[in-house]
């Protein structure tokens, strides 16, 4: 199914995938999907389970190329740029396009050095400029008040909000230009989950976010615009506003309204 949804022409695409067909072995994964995502906006994902949403986030930073029967087609461009077929260092792309999985998985080291970390793998920074940096990641991840008096302490002893907190503080630390949030709040407790809910809509005056969710109600909340995904194929896309109250498809109507998925 060819999907093609143009942007409002007041949005700026950032990342724009073309004719991108994904494979498990022969198993066919995402199937010629067409897509903007707005710069400075949240886009989710949504769409019943098996349906490619992770698999489609996991191609924007080349993440399946740690796998050799996983391969992706097409393109997707990075303000113009295909990171597909691009020379850079995959680890340059990954800076510009970071990403925060499902579970929290903060590293076995401090709450500082968690944040430090990703920065030393690609600045030198100064002791004072690594201190504001992570003090500067920790207040944009809204963690800094909770852990400022105890930066030296391990961050899995910190509760499953706060370490997926500081994953997000890590991987803003390195001041990427996309960050993607597979699932961020499935772990999380409704408190923890609210706090993240409004830090990705802090998050998007500096980034352009991307979200995978089970929750409807959760990209309801959180994204500006809306893709409905199904069996790898791109159903719908859309202003969030739009695609939940007047779905242009019977069978987003049918997803979003509980009657399928
Ligand atoms: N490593 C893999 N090897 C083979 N097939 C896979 C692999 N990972 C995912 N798939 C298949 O690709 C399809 C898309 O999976 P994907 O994880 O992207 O879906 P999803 O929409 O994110 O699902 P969920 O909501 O359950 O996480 C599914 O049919 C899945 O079984």
């Amino acid at each position: 199914m060819d999907v093609k949804v143009e942007l409002p022409v007041t949005e700026k695409p950032k990342l724009a995938v073309r004719n991108l067909n994904f494979y498990y072995g022969h198993f066919h994964a995402l199937k010629n999907i067409h897509l903007d995502i707005p710069e400075n906006k949240v886009t989710a994902f949504i769409g019943p389970s098996g349906c490619g949403k992770s698999t489609l986030l996991r191609t924007f930073n080349r993440m399946f190329e740690l796998y050799p029967e996983q391969r992706a087609e097409g393109q997707i461009l990075l303000d113009g740029d295909n990171i597909l077929t691009s020379k850079d260092d995959v680890s340059l792309i990954r800076a510009k396009i970071g990403m925060v999985f499902q579970k929290p998985t903060p590293f076995p080291m401090s709450i500082y050095d968690n944040i430090a970390f990703g920065v030393k793998l690609f600045e030198t920074l100064p002791r004072v400029e690594m201190d504001e940096r992570v003090e500067w990641a920790l207040k944009k991840a809204a963690l800094w008040n909770e852990v400022k008096d105890k930066l030296g302490q391990s961050g899995s002893g910190l509760s499953g909000g706060q370490q997926q907190r500081l994953c997000i503080a890590r991987g803003i630390a390195i001041k990427p230009e996309v960050l993607l949030l597979d699932e961020p709040c499935s772990a999380l407790d409704p408190i923890s989950t609210g706090k993240i809910e409004e830090l990705i809509h802090e998050l998007k005056s500096d980034y352009t976010v991307v979200i995978v969710t089970h929750n409807m109600q959760q990209a309801a909340r959180c994204s500006d615009y809306t893709a409905y995904m199904y069996l790898g194929d791109l159903i719908e896309f859309g202003p969030t506003s739009e695609l939940f109250m007047k779905p242009k498809k019977k069978d987003t109507e049918d997803y979003i309204t509980g009657r399928f998925g």
